[in-house]
């Protein structure tokens, strides 16, 4: 079996220690590649516990109402080859829309967080103006995600940008494409 080969990611909002993740991230495989999530989860957790970040204390670091949402776990990556970002999470019991599922809108919120973090990361302050979601699969609660954003294009003030969320073998439960707006300088009055 030919083995996959690895590109550095890094553990953005925890540290600037390096992770490993396959290129080919996340195509649908393996219990390697199991076996890769649950170990950077566990190395997120650790990390997360020696620089005393609990869930509710996360807000230190953001106030951001996904990061710091205690019913939402992330582990927040940033590929180096092309800027994009990886948010592994687990969402908790009570994120619950149809019954054992996911709530759409935290889908939403959660694809939104990930990809604005790959537009803020990569260049001038911008927003979220348009959010397009297709859901292909329910989430269950209680489960694991991944979540990649990444830009598409930008032009002038307007960055396209998609987001996708997984299963940790790679079926696809969503996906949504951004359109970001730099807001306009506004000169102060005199
Ligand atoms: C910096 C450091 C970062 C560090 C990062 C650390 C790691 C990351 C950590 C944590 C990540 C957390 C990430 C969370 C973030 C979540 C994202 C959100 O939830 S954002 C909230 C929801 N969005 C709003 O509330 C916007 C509301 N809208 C506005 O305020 C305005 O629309 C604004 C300021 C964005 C633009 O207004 P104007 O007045 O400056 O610009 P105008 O002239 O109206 O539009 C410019 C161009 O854009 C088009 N445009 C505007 N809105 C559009 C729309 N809805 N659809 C299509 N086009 C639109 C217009 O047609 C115009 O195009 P033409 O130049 O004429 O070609």
């Amino acid at each position: 079996m030919q083995k996959p080969s690895f590109q550095p990611y890094y553990v953005k909002a925890l540290s600037s220690e390096q992770a490993q993740l396959p290129t080919w991230f996340p195509s649908g495989h393996s219990e390697e590649f199991q076996l890769i999530l649950r170990k950077l989860f566990e190395r997120g957790f650790r990390l997360m516990r020696k620089l005393n970040i609990q869930k509710g204390n996360l807000s230190n670091i953001s106030k951001n109402f996904v990061l710091s949402n205690p019913q939402i776990h992330v582990v927040m990556l940033r590929r180096a080859l092309d800027g994009s970002v990886i948010y592994l999470a687990r969402v908790g019991s009570q994120v619950q829309g149809p019954s054992g599922f996911m709530h759409g809108g935290a889908t939403a919120a959660l694809l939104d967080d990930c990809v604005s973090s790959a537009v803020l990361l990569s260049g001038p302050f911008a927003m979220t103006v348009q959010l397009n979601v297709q859901y292909r699969k329910p989430v269950p609660l209680n489960s694991v995600v991944v979540v990649e954003g990444y830009i598409d294009q930008t032009n002038g003030r307007k960055t396209i940008a998609g987001g996708k969320m997984y299963h940790p073998d790679g079926a696809l439960y969503a996906e949504a494409t951004l359109l970001f707006v730099k807001p306009r300088l506004v000169e102060p009055k005199m």
